[in-house]
């Protein structure tokens, strides 16, 4: 889909611009491999960064997988080429590639289409097309500005390819998505779901694509995260509990309203939504609803986040139905999340080509009695009459039975073999139809798929916290992170460099690290310069330790609250406690 659908792209924004080099600066995320130029789509997350992503990966899993009953995985990364050939990652996963013939630099075709013309959904269009309409619009270069006009569209396949082990016997490839790791062990899965649906499986874990212009840092990259949930369900008898996020409150973006020129997003909840049928699924529904009041959780801003469904042409042939959750940066909206139904299309494709069994035995509450026509599986005396092999006649006599008794009616019976239409008298064949009473049957589950981008919400959630403001006549940038993600729960700093002022911050630090808070200590530089430096990186408190502190009858401490620079002063015997209850959201910092 487009980053910039229904927003002008406005590449380099402010915030987006100060927040790349604060993030650098203080250790959020950085561009790889810098001592050797850097090389496009590579980012590392320094210390802050890794921890407010692994805050928000252990939340994302409380949330989908530990709270859903729903179980984890951790597959490779890299799969070999049969699993890309059943998924059709090796036949269709593409972009469409356009090259600058001036500056050489490659470009989205689907995406100079996008920026500069009012096609939202380039991505759909046939590549001639996209062709014409670059000549048409006479759309140039966005990096040099020279005119693309005739150069060539291509398809680009986005996956990494390697081999696996010497020679190049076994190709293999760095799964573009972690729901191929999930798809392929269905037939061990369903096993510790006792084969018993519904069920879900969940995996977080990088995933590769090969970009052809990645960009806006951590938003489009070449290696990211994924957290995915692959939920199976019998698409005749479950149901999601809709009951549990029937009030959710959700801005929703639906395909209708997006092909209106004055479309408005709906704000309604996910019961009236699945009522009106604005939302036709209710298994999205349902995770849309779930997902929600998450995304709140970790401190996306909701005035900035909305649910857009899929426009037709956007949608995979076999997504019956699919939405994004998306979230505002700088005037574009950008695709968070895709929550898909893929219906039985993945495991299906993965029986067909690999001959395993995709299928989970669906219990029926009585026993049924069926009909069932069969034909003599002893005919060898029709191979040599008929001019076939005996085995072949007979699987295509029964083929034939299962799906058209009435063909048995007349006198003969018209197969075809190799090619060549043969009659065989209807008695020859032995043509019965029997009573069968059958406990069950074999069906392939359908797919529910949320899929969440781990970096762009990292992404998100640093710009949505983003504030300046003035503190003592002095400009102040600070982070407003929920604690619950926020890389450091508490600084610790002694006023100065005074041994007894450092024992006494020391002994702090040692009893909130005890109580399992994470603790940032600092003793270098004014009091002023390290809070600002905690400020900036989103610590929602720090403590100072004063003189104040080691007199005798004296044991507090200054606790000062990040967002309102509020201070107080705090008994140090309760300080792990009074914490520990704020950052469990059970005690609030004005209250004390
Ligand atoms: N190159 C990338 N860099 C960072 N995150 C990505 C990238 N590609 C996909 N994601 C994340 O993975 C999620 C699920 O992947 P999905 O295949 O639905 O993305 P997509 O629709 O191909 O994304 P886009 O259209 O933006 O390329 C996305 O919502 C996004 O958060």
């Amino acid at each position: 889909m487009s980053e910039t659908a229904n927003a002008t792209e406005t590449e380099g924004e402010p915030t987006s611009e100060k927040l790349v080099e604060l993030a650098k600066r203080r250790g959020y995320f950085f561009q790889s491999s810098g001592s050797y130029g850097g090389v496009g789509g590579f980012y590392t997350f320094g210390p802050q960064g890794a921890a407010l992503k692994g805050n928000v990966e252990d939340a994302w899993r409380d949330r989908f997988a530990v709270a859903e009953g729903n179980m984890e995985i951790d597959a490779p990364t890299i799969m070999p080429e049969p699993v890309f050939e059943a998924s059709g990652h090796l036949e269709g996963f593409d972009d469409m590639l356009v090259e600058c013939p001036d500056c050489g630099e490659s470009h989205r075709a689907d995406h100079v289409v996008e920026d500069d013309t009012e096609y939202e959904d380039a991505e759909s269009l046939p590549i001639p097309e996209v062709e014409e309409v670059i000549a048409e619009y006479e759309l140039v270069c966005p990096s040099c500005g020279a005119g693309l006009a005739g150069q060539a569209v291509e398809a680009f396949n986005l996956m990494f390819a390697t081999n696996i082990g010497p020679g190049d016997s076994q190709p293999g490839y760095l799964r573009p998505e972690t729901a191929q790791g999930i798809f392929v062990e269905f037939p061990r899965l369903k096993e510790y779901a006792r084969n018993q649906l519904p069920f879900g499986v969940t995996q977080i874990g990088r995933a590769y694509r090969n970009e052809i212009s990645p960009r806006r840092s951590i938003i489009r990259t070449r290696e990211f995260t994924q957290a995915e949930l692959e939920y199976f369900v019998d698409p005749e008898t479950d149901e999601p509990d809709l009951e549990r996020v029937e009030n959710v409150e959700v801005a929703l973006y639906p395909a209708s309203e997006q092909q209106t020129d004055d479309g408005e997003v709906i704000e309604t909840t996910v019961g009236a939504a699945v009522e009106e049928g604005v939302i036709g699924d209710p298994w999205v529904a349902y995770f849309l609803g779930v997902a929600k009041p998450w995304y709140e959780s970790v401190g996306v801003d909701m005035d900035r986040f909305r649910f857009r469904q899929h426009l037709s042409g956007e949608r995979a042939h076999y997504a019956a139905d699919c939405w994004d959750a998306e979230s505002e940066i700088d005037g574009n909206w950008i695709e968070l999340a895709g929550f898909a139904y893929r219906s039985d299309y993945d495991l299906s494709k993965h029986a067909e080509h690999s001959g395993d069994r995709f299928t989970v035995f669906r219990q029926y509450d009585e026993p049924k009695t069926v009909e069932r026509a069969t034909v003599d599986p002893d005919m060898s005396y029709l191979g040599p009459e008929f001019g076939g092999d005996a085995q072949t006649v007979v699987s295509e006599l029964e083929a034939l039975a299962g799906r058209d008794r009435a063909a048995f009616e007349g006198d003969a019976v018209e197969i075809d073999l190799e090619g060549e239409t043969r009659e065989i008298p209807v008695e020859k064949t032995g043509f019965a139809v029997e009573e069968e009473t059958i406990a069950g049957e074999h069906v392939t589950p359908h797919v529910v798929e949320p899929s969440f981008g781990v970096d762009r919400l990292v992404y998100t959630v640093l710009h949505h916290a983003y504030r300046e403001d003035e503190v003592d006549g002095e400009e102040r940038t600070y982070l407003e992170l929920p604690p619950e993600v926020a890389p450091t729960f508490v600084g610790v700093f002694p006023l100065q460099n005074d041994a007894d002022l450092e024992a006494q911050a020391d002994e702090i630090v040692d009893d909130l690290r005890e109580a399992g808070l994470s603790v940032s200590y600092d003793d270098s530089g004014n009091i002023g310069r390290r809070y600002r430096r905690q400020d900036e990186v989103g610590t929602p408190f720090c403590v100072t330790v004063d003189y104040e502190t080691i007199e005798e009858d004296q044991t507090t401490v200054t606790v000062r609250e990040r967002d309102t620079t509020a201070q107080k002063r705090l008994s140090v015997d309760e300080l792990a406690e009074t914490l520990t209850a704020i950052r469990e959201g059970d005690l609030a910092f004005d209250e004390l």
